[in-house]
């Protein structure tokens, strides 16, 4: 990530010229409740005088170093993963700054933890497991009619949110209210990989009731105990939803997450609001984004691909559209492109005339070609369309077994591999099973994280096809861009955006994906894409961006980035401007009162000016203004 080493290695960056007495003794008495981040070790003395926590922090100021090692030996020294998720939310919680630099500083490591797998245990016992308040609910029973006024008790402005009714977290079913963690975690990677301010961000759990009988006869369970509303109902609610977000912030983005049906909500909202569904598009995007290199290292032409999926849900279908597009570009029909895919659910291969009524979204791809034959098991698929593609988005853990895999690497140079289901005990199959069992051939994507493997004198890194790559900047090239709605295009554009963002030594490797730890500047390539498309769609309002090369596009799109390493300079800005502001009234008052006895009431500075200009308010700078006005009168 971006950010100024210098400032990371004092911890705090070289002072104004301002003297501690004068901090000290004529700082105006403050009335803000100082917030959990103004205990920061890494405040210098100055800082904690002017937010009055002098004194309550230990005397030492700590570098972003030090702090750094000590939150990472606090977090190694927990046992399980899930207490590491505690440690890391409670952090979140009380020193903001600090998680986001630790977090950029440990994408890598951090991730599993804040994000899949280990917050699909979270949500499974978020209820059991509850200390602190982190998003907003809007219940059906309680609520409805109601939105608007609930959510006037967000206390921050924003300028995205992540909405789920936790219906389908990852792969682990209806969790109700408990899917919170999803939001959390999606919009912790917002910041860290995107750069939204994490004030800006806000989780969002609607409580619709859930299907999970266990969660409902628990205890503890901290959502409604109804089951599932209708879909008439979840409509008119989220209608109402949607109406009081965008009341409140016009310029809000939703993005929705892990429904269990998200398909009516993207058709109804996405002409008509900035939104979009990550699980339908941002997964096709990412799918797709890995898939362009995939096809480039695999040799196999489009027209000769054949993509058999595993599941046929949001995901599935998200991603064979995407790729559908993609054929489309390439060169082929609409008819040929579809027919590269054969869909396999719960009931076996999607055909129209297998016994039963067809999903809506499964129609599009369902084969017509199948000669009256009904393909029930993955295997009979795979030996009847003998794909060069094997995808995963079925929640089954294992479902791609070692005879699957053997069958792909008989059949193909280079199978593709996809096993994209999460948690990581959902996967389809491991890391190490889809190289041992394809003797190291296969081109390898997983949805959650597994380690780099030793195979046969090699190190092989897998690589992760998970909409983080994305989601981040569509978001953010939404925001920047002020678009309308967020098009087709833009999606699109994500995809292509995220295929070209590979360093020369990363495609030499044969990676498809890059290296995470690179993603702040990923996100930068992948919001340019964005922002361009919105622009070619006419759907930006922020004009001023349409004229700029990309070279300044993405200097812009990097200034408009929250930097966890500098923001403590913020502040230390308003203790210096407070500072010059208040020796100018000395010396002028001073002056004055030497040829005019008493202008000094003349010079009392209006609250929230600087130089005669307004200044858009910060935290405590009214109380500061008027007090001081007070103490020099
Ligand atoms: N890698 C990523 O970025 C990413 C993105 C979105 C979703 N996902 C994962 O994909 C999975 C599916 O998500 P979704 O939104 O499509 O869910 P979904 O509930 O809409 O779809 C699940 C599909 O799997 C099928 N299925 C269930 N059991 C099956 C079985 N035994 N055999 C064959 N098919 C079976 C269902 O019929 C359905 O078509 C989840 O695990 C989710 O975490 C991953
Ligand atoms: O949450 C993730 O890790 C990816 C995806 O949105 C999912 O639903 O699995
Ligand atoms: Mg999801």
């Amino acid at each position: 990530m971006a950010h100024s080493r210098e400032a990371s290695k004092s911890g705090h960056a070289p002072h104004a010229n301002i003297t501690k007495a004068a901090v000290h003794h004529h700082l105006p008495e403050r009335h803000h409740v100082p917030a959990p981040v103004d205990y920061d070790t890494s405040n210098p003395i100055e800082t904690r005088k002017y937010l009055r926590t002098y004194g309550l922090i230990p005397p030492g100021v700590d570098t972003f170093e030090n702090q750094s090692k000590r939150c990472m030996a606090i977090l190694n020294s927990r046992k399980t993963d899930i207490e590491k998720y505690q440690y890391l939310s409670v952090l979140r919680n009380t020193n903001v700054h600090l998680f986001y630099r630790l977090l950029s500083d440990n994408i890598k490591e951090l991730t599993p933890l804040i994000y899949t797998p280990t917050v699909g245990e979270a949500c499974q016992r978020w209820s059991e497991l509850y200390t602190q308040p982190e998003g907003l609910y809007l219940s059906f029973d309680q609520d409805k009619g109601n939105l608007h006024s609930v959510i006037q008790n967000w206390p921050h402005d924003v300028e995205i949110t992540v909405v789920t009714d936790g219906s389908r977290i990852l792969g682990l079913g209806d969790l109700g209210i408990n899917g919170m963690g999803i939001p959390v975690g999606k919009l912790s990677l917002y910041t860290a990989c995107a750069g939204i301010h994490p004030m800006r961000t806000l989780p969002l759990c609607v409580d619709l009731g859930t299907s999970n009988e266990e969660f409902r006869n628990d205890p503890l369970y901290l959502g409604s105990r109804r089951p599932k509303v209708t879909p008439e109902e979840e409509k008119e609610f989220l209608d109402e939803m949607m109406a009081a977000l965008t009341e409140r912030w016009p310029s809000i983005v939703i993005q929705y997450e892990d429904f269990k049906n998200p398909f009516p909500s993207l058709e109804r909202y996405q002409d008509t609001y900035t939104m979009f569904n990550d699980d339908i598009q941002g997964t096709g995007a990412v799918i797709l984004g890995g898939f362009i290199n995939a096809v480039k290292q695999s040799g196999v032409a489009p027209k000769d691909q054949r993509a058999v999926f595993l599941g046929a849900g949001s995901a599935g279908v998200g991603v064979a559209k995407q790729l559908t597009e993609f054929f489309i570009k390439e060169g082929l029909t609409e008819e040929e492109a579809k027919k590269r895919f054969w869909l396999v659910d719960s009931q076996g291969m999607v055909t129209l005339d297998r016994p039963g009524k067809l999903a809506e979204h499964k129609v599009y791809f369902a084969r017509d070609d199948n000669n009256g034959e009904q393909y029930k098991t993955l295997e009979e698929v795979v030996e009847y369309v003998k794909p060069t593609i094997l995808m995963g988005l079925s929640t089954i853990g294992g479902a791609f077994t070692p005879k699957i895999l053997g069958r792909m690497a008989e059949l193909n140079d280079k199978p593709v591999i996809f096993p994209l289901s999460n948690p990581s005990s959902k996967s389809e199959c491991t890391f190490e099973e889809a190289i041992k069992y394809t003797n190291g051939k296969c081109l390898f994507a997983s949805g959650s994280p597994f380690p780099t493997l030793h195979w046969k004198g090699k190190d092989l890194v897998p690589g992760q096809g998970n909409n983080m790559y994305v989601f981040p900047g569509i978001g953010l090239g939404a925001i920047l861009s002020k678009s309308v709605n967020v098009t087709q295009n833009m999606i699109y554009a994500s995809a292509e955006a995220l295929s070209t963002s590979l360093l020369p030594q990363e495609v030499s490797d044969n990676w498809l994906y890059p290296d995470i730890r690179r993603i702040r500047e990923v996100s930068v390539i992948v919001t340019r894409g964005v922002i361009r498309a919105a622009q070619k769609d006419h759907m930006d309002r922020e004009l001023a961006l349409r004229n700029i090369s990309d070279e300044e596009l993405d200097d812009y799109i990097r200034t408009r980035m929250y930097d966890p390493f500098t923001e403590h300079l913020k502040i230390e800005r308003e203790i210096s401007e407070l500072a010059s502001h208040f020796n100018a009234h000395i010396s002028d008052s001073s002056s004055t009162a030497a040829t005019n006895g008493s202008r000094r009431s003349t010079v009392t500075s209006r609250p929230g000016t600087a130089n005669g200009r307004p200044r858009a308010p910060t935290r405590g700078q009214n109380a500061h203004g008027d007090a001081l006005t007070a103490q020099n009168q």
